[in-house]
């Protein structure tokens, strides 16, 4: 067998930054930062079909409805779509006043002119300059040495600076990029920067945003918030500057790169809803927005309704969101194995003891509902699930909750149904067989013929009823609390058998139209085994008397257990 050569002597290592007194790693966030949206920049660059007008402008509705103040909508120069759309939303007064729209172009003339016309008529609107400034690029790309790079970027915010003063309607404001930052030389980088500041003269008031790509992503996040700290020590002015990051996903850490740079000093990140981008996609602003609101900080950017959110930027985009996406994935917030789904069980149940608002269920980091998901599928069944599982399933599905031995009895038919059916097993699934084996629908050799149940003025029961026991009709009666008792004393007198009433609950549920009750009645019979009953009716009491019946059943050996 032939050798492959090993791809590995292909690559160099990162060479990392000459920072020993780094700050970030201690540092928290503890803030939002300021959010700009590139979907309709760089996400929309990078899909098979581009966004037409029509889907751009509800991208755009989206993100103005998420609370996006800051939007990169296009590349004017790229084309007729482009351009038109970006006139038309700028006269279409649909931009509302607290939001400021983004154009992106290289630093080539014509392209800036025509990024300059597509906004005319805007009230205020952010022109995005870049150029490429690292060594692959400048020897690769551009031929050029690093004054003649540097020449680029100078002679771009040149123009860009005379624009603006041609039309002074608008209200102006400047970005650069550094294209490719993460793998250039910091001190050219910085370099770049500061020959763009010296031509736009930015102050604190009217700040130049500067912004540091990850364009590809290239080394451990660490690395990354080591050159943002050290950018944003070196930079001179740095009052003027607002510090923004836009981080690729090529190794799959976008967000923490992204995060970590917010704690190295940066102010601003750009990204995409669900890290749509060139190639693995831009810094997801979902999973950063969300992963603050689970630090307890409110990062200004409301997904309350994740579902519809999910709907337009999959319709939009014609990429799904994919199932395990944090937060947003159709199985995020799903347990199929039996001690997840134990655990999330009782994280439920302790919370519905709970005094406190605080979120504290297992294995959820945040609570679905806050992003508009129910608690339905929190738990599916299949053949790695456990008690937990089925039961928090007919709960939510039938609204029963089955006392814990009937859980344990009635696990074996649901391991046997998910074994058989190699697939996940459904909330009909489980009732079918809930039905099946507690004889639900089958008839009952003890039935109930009728019942009536009525308040004496001291507030006792006073019920008459007849069951059928083996088609003899049989009448019981009583008073006192006791029609239970006076159920089961009618069996036993009828049978010789003894049963004892060891616990009851019962438990009403609604769902639309179907309005039932269920009691379960747990019997001590003669012979010391424990024994239940399920009944399910219109109303409470007449499901405690079927449920009695149907433990009358099982104790006598009349039905299969
Ligand atoms: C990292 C990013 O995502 S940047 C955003 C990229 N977005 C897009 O490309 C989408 C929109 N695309 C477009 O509108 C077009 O493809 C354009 C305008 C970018 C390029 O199209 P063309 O005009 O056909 O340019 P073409 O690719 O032939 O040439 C590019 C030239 O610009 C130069 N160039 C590349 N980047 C820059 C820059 N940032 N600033 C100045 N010049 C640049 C190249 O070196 C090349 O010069 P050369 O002709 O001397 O070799
Ligand atoms: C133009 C810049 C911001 C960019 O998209 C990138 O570097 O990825």
């Amino acid at each position: 067998m032939s050798m492959l050569p090993d791809p590995s002597v292909k690559y160099r290592p990162f060479a990392p930054v000459d920072l020993h007194d780094r700050t970030w790693p201690s540092r928290v966030i503890d803030a939002p930062p300021r959010w700009l949206s590139t979907d309709m920049r760089d996400g929309n660059q990078s899909l098979i079909d581009p966004m037409d007008s029509a889907k751009k402008n509800r991208f755009f509705d989206l993100l103005v409805k998420v609370g996006l103040k800051e939007i990169e909508v296009g590349f004017p120069a790229a084309g007729a779509t482009e351009f038109g759309f970006i006139q038309g939303l700028v006269q279409s007064g649909r931009i509302p006043d607290d939001v400021v729209i983004q154009v992106l172009t290289q630093a080539r003339e014509d392209l800036i002119r025509t990024s300059f016309d597509s906004l005319e008529g805007a009230r205020t609107a952010i022109v995005h300059l870049y150029n490429a400034v690292s060594p692959a690029w400048r020897e690769i790309v551009f031929r050029m040495d690093r004054a003649q790079v540097r020449e680029i970027a100078v002679t771009g915010a040149s123009i860009m600076r005379d624009e603006a003063a041609k039309r002074p309607d608008t209200d102006w404001r400047f970005q650069y990029s550094p294209e490719t930052f993460s793998t250039a030389e910091l001190d050219f980088s910085l370099e770049c920067c500061e020959a763009v500041m010296s031509v736009l003269c930015p102050t604190p008031d009217r700040p130049l945003i500067l912004n540091l790509p990850a364009t590809i992503e290239a080394a451990t996040p660490n690395i990354y918030a080591d050159q943002i700290e050290y950018f944003c020590r070196n930079i001179p002015n740095r009052e003027s500057v607002v510090v923004s990051l836009h981080t690729h996903n090529d190794r799959g850490t976008g967000v923490a790169a992204a995060e970590l740079g917010i704690m190295a000093g940066a102010d601003r990140i750009e990204g995409c809803l669900f890290g749509n981008g060139e190639r693995t996609g831009n810094c997801c602003l979902v999973t950063v927005a969300l992963n603050m609101y689970t630090q307890g900080i409110d990062p200004g950017l409301n997904f309350s309704n994740i579902d519809e959110v999910i709907e337009t930027v999959e319709y939009c985009n014609q990429i799904p969101v994919h199932q395990r996406h944090p937060y947003g994935g159709e199985l995020v917030f799903t347990a199929f194995s039996g001690s997840h789904q134990d655990a999330i069980k009782k994280g439920f149940e302790a919370r519905d003891q709970q005094n406190d608002r605080g979120w504290r269920v297992p294995y959820l980091p945040i609570d679905p509902a806050d992003l508009g998901r129910n608690y339905e599928a929190v738990i599916r069944v299949n053949s790695q699930s456990g008690k937990g599982g089925f039961a928090w399933v007919l709960e939510q599905d039938q609204g029963l909750k089955l006392p814990k031995r009937m859980q344990a009895h009635f696990s074996k038919a649901v391991q046997h149904l998910a074994d058989e059916k190699q697939q996940e097993v459904t909330a009909h699934d489980i009732w079918s067989a809930f039905c099946r084996e507690y004889h639900l629908d089958a008839p009952q050799q003890f039935t109930l013929v009728e019942y009536e149940e009525t308040r004496a003025a001291d507030g006792s029961r006073i019920f008459a009823g007849t069951i059928g026991v083996d088609g003899k009709e049989r009448s019981v009666s009583g008073r006192g609390n006791g029609l239970l008792s006076s159920v089961v004393a009618t069996l036993a007198d009828s049978f010789q058998i003894s049963l004892e009433i060891i616990d009851y609950s019962e438990h009403a549920m609604s769902t639309g139209s179907d309005a039932r009750a269920a009691a379960y009645v747990e019997c001590m019979a003669a012979n010391g085994e424990i024994i239940w009953g399920v009944g399910i009716h219109e109303d409470v009491a007449t499901a405690s008397v079927r449920a009695i019946l149907s433990a009358a059943n099982a104790a006598h050996g009349l039905l299969p257990r």
